[in-house]
């Protein structure tokens, strides 16, 4: 059978509750398992697969039965293009009318579809993706890439366990467990198993994170006895991470401006054994709090709020709730915070600038205008920092941009700079300075040459 009737009108239910895009996705879907408590958990996840997958298919839904059709009929193109379910199957559900016309969809060829279509994305993305100059076999091979479901991620907490004793533990309580590609602390679950009451989960042996999240933390080059901030900690996925870099040794801060985030950091924090940890409330990353701490870190990492366009195979929904106006907006904030988090960092210290955008606007554009009015700061190639941690990974350019396609990871960006000393910065200018004066007496040279005649 294709689905209980419980599990179908569950299904509708959740999609007339997401699909105005008020609210997140996750958070309707939670409220729904709330109020239908006699669910079970294969219910769930059959609920929830067909309900995501439907979210990333909406593009080509739309397309298919057409833009003004609605969850129901959204719902019976999903079933019928995209899961390939027989007409027979699908009477259960549908009316005489509504399967003449599945059988028609049936017949529909994606590949006389428009670009945004084909990828998955509503039409701003592409739009946007465009006016970066990205070819139309980059949008597509994103859009493949962000509209699968993504795979289940954990990193060892490395203050508890190795991440090969717990890989074997896991192994041997019958996980599909294997280590990530990449970080050296990640292992990969398949099976989409439930891990909120696993001991190992309870006992703080590890947390779940995506391997790109992994290794944006690792970026930081953090240490024993450092300090160190996480500016935009949220509920904390990096603080931890960095944390049990740090071995729970030094001092490191997770700001963040929501309470509600830093509230949700608490149990983690206490699962995972760090007491290292100071979070901090801030008003803005303008805060007076954070100006006593300036030149003081050792590294800082800026995981900035951004259109989360990268984890789209985990949120869907972001690419309707999200827009091109909303993006430019971002857009001011992250240079904001970015210049406001690197008053923090000391001579020598790293700045890490993340997003989980795939957006040049949110990512370099943000890093480029920064490094054009602080010479203080250079650009650090993240491919010899990853080679210095034997991490190697296929890499374009001095940044970290990871791809589902290519790395199997959500899409992420990070960029790393150092502060270096004002002897190198004024030697620099100094330079720059002597160079404009030979170019000027140069220029004044020719212009006597070319008049008088004389060299
Ligand atoms: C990408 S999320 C951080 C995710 C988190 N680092 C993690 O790994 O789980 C961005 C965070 O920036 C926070 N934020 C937004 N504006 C901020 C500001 N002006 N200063 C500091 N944090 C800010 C948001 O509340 C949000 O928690």
């Amino acid at each position: 059978m294709l689905l209980t009737s419980i599990q179908f009108n569950a299904i509708l239910d959740a999609l007339e509750q997401i699909l105005p895009f008020t609210a997140p996705a996750d958070v309707c879907m939670s409220r729904l398992f709330r109020e239908h408590k006699k669910l079970g958990s294969r219910d769930r996840a059959v609920i929830a697969e067909t309900v995501f997958g439907v979210l990333r298919a909406l593009p080509k839904l739309k397309w298919i039965a057409g833009e003004e059709a609605g969850g129901r009929l959204w719902l019976l193109a999903w079933h019928a293009a995209v899961e390939k379910h027989t007409i027979k199957e699908l009477s259960t559900f549908y009316r005489e009318d509504q399967l003449e016309l599945a059988k028609t969809w049936k017949g529909k060829n994606l590949a006389d579809a428009p670009l945004a279509v084909r990828a998955g994305f509503p039409q701003w993305i592409v739009d946007a993706l465009h006016a970066e100059s990205r070819t139309d076999e980059e949008i597509l091979q994103l859009g493949l890439g962000l509209g699968q479901p993504a795979p289940l991620d954990i990193r060892a907490n490395l203050l508890k366990n190795k991440r090969d004793a717990l890989l074997e533990q896991l192994q041997a309580e019958h996980f599909q467990a294997e280590a990530t590609p990449y970080s050296p602390w990640g292992i990969r679950l398949g099976g989409k198993p439930s891990l909120s009451r696993h001991p190992g989960f309870l006992g703080g042996l590890y947390e779940v994170q995506d391997e790109g999240s992994q290794l944006l933390t690792l970026l930081t080059g953090v240490r024993r006895g450092q300090m160190v901030t996480d500016f935009c900690a949220g509920a904390g996925g990096k603080t931890l991470a960095l944390g049990a870099q740090m071995q729970s040794t030094g001092r490191l801060y997770a700001f963040d401006i929501s309470e509600k985030r830093l509230a949700n950091l608490k149990p983690r924090l206490a699962r995972s054994g760090l007491s290292n940890v100071q979070s901090q409330l801030i008003a803005s990353e303008n805060d007076q709090k954070i100006k006593r701490l300036a030149g003081k870190m050792d590294a800082v990492l800026v995981d900035a709020p951004c259109s989360g366009l990268g984890t789209l195979r985990r949120n869907p929904d972001l690419k309707y709730r999200q827009s091109g106006t909303g993006v430019a907006e971002l857009n001011a904030k992250q240079a904001s915070i970015l210049a406001s988090a690197a008053r923090l960092v000391k001579t020598g210290g790293r700045l890490v600038y993340a997003t989980c955008s795939i957006l040049e606007s949110e990512n370099s554009a943000i890093v480029d205008a920064f490094l054009a009015t602080h010479p203080e700061f250079e650009r650090v190639d993240v491919r010899t920092l990853l080679a210095k941690e034997k991490v190697e990974l296929p890499l374009e350019g001095p940044d970290l941009r990871l791809t589902p396609i290519v790395h199997g990871t959500d899409g992420f960006y990070a960029a790393v700079m150092q502060r270096r000393s004002i002897a190198a910065v004024a030697e620099e200018v100094a330079a720059a300075i002597a160079d404009a004066q030979d170019n000027a007496s140069n220029e004044a040279q020719a212009v006597v040459t070319a008049t008088t005649g004389e060299a």
